[in-house]
């Protein structure tokens, strides 16, 4: 059992949000982090989720992600936290790195 990971908020939300300016930070269900990736076809947009997979298990923290041919659309926030936790920060980072290697372009607009 590990403890409950801590809701973020205010000055500390917003640096680590700042150093995510691809993310959009919406209020609903206590905070939560969108981002759509484009890749460059369906295989990349797969190797993509399947590699983000291997970590989300291994850190027990899920995306919530929906995908069509090249693009995966990502909301990240902490159940447990009821919002924004330091989780949702580390695998926003690492998506972002991830996506980056394999070529991912940001999409036009993720509203
Ligand atoms: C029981 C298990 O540790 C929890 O349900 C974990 C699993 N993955 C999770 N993922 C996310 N995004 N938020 C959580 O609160 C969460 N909790």
């Amino acid at each position: 059992m590990s403890a409950a990971p801590v809701r973020l908020d205010g000055d500390a939300l917003a640096a680590h949000l700042a150093a995510l300016p691809q993310w959009r930070h919406a209020p609903e269900r206590g905070g939560l982090i969108v981002r759509e990736f484009v890749f460059a076809d369906f295989v990349a947009a797969f190797g993509f989720m399947a590699q983000v997979a291997l970590h989300a298990e291994r850190m027990n923290h899920h995306p919530e992600w929906f995908n069509v041919y090249n693009r995966v659309q990502v909301t990240l926030t902490t159940h447990d936290a009821h919002g924004l936790s330091a989780k949702d920060i580390e695998m926003a980072g690492l998506m972002d790195r991830l996506a980056t290697a394999l070529g991912a372009r940001a999409a036009a607009s993720s509203t």
